[in-house]
């Protein structure tokens, strides 16, 4: 049976900011997000109540294939892995990158993208103080040896420190640090996603004051900790409707 994917029509190409949908869990939950025409979907291989395994996700997306959905960019987000645990995965789910939450070995990342062609995204945690205490500078990017690494790192996702779990904290940050990344970043032409609370009613607040190049969004876009698919759908309007 063939399904219609209408939102996959809908322009994800002329989207001026893109729009990840992360924490995946189920063949269903991924189905109806893709429907609502995400540039990118995430699965979480990490400890989470959103935490999935490589061969479900490779049946889901197979599945989703065969019913001839144009499938979103696959998302792959790992919390300080193995060679061996990202290798389990990338040999069972055909994901098109893998995002490195928390400090991670650097030496992962040229090995990974040389080993499987896989983009490479690096989440950069920021704490979740006050804009008073932060006052728009970066307490965490010096430590991150980030700069020595952006060779083989294709996407920089800034996203709010959850000290227990590496990400999916419904938390935002200070987004007056962003403009530190902004700068850093325009002279190597990495694009730049910012994730952490963020949901229907505050990404165009965010878009309105920061060029980004990305979001990512996980618990703001649940009910009762499940995917609700009228916030996804809301989301991702909302950020359609910025224009840069
Ligand atoms: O979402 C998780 O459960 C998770 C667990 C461990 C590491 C990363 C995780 N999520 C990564 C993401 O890309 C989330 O979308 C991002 O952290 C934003 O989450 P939220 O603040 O819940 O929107």
């Amino acid at each position: 049976m063939t399904i219609t994917y209408p939102a996959d029509r809908a322009g994800r190409a002329s989207r001026a900011v893109k729009a990840k949908i992360c924490g995946l869990t189920t063949l269903d939950i991924t189905r109806r997000v893709v429907k609502c025409g995400p540039d990118h979907i995430g699965f979480v291989f990490a400890p989470s109540r959103r935490q999935v395994l490589p061969l479900e996700v490779n049946h889901w997306l197979k599945t989703l294939k065969a019913e001839g959905a144009a499938l979103p960019g696959t998302v792959g987000v790992f919390v300080q892995p193995t060679r061996q645990a990202l290798q389990e995965v990338l040999d069972a789910a055909p994901l098109d990158a893998v995002q490195f939450n928390a400090e991670h070995d650097p030496s992962l990342l040229e090995w990974v993208k040389s080993k499987y062609n896989v983009g490479v995204w690096v989440t950069v945690p920021i704490g979740s103080g006050s804009h008073a205490e932060q006052d728009g500078k970066d307490p965490v990017m010096p430590e991150m040896g980030i700069i020595r690494q952006i060779p083989f790192i294709d996407v920089i996702l800034l996203d709010t420190h959850h000290p227990a779990q590496g990400g999916g904290s419904g938390k935002t940050f200070d987004w007056n640090v962003i403009p530190s990344y902004q700068e850093l970043l325009r002279n190597c032409g990495l694009p730049l996603y910012v994730a952490g609370g963020l949901g229907p009613e505050n990404v165009a607040s965010l878009l309105a004051r920061h060029q980004v190049h990305g979001v990512d969004v996980s618990s703001g876009v649940e009910t009762n900790g499940t995917k609700d698919i009228d916030k996804v759908a809301s989301f991702i309007e909302r950020v359609s409707h910025h224009d840069n």
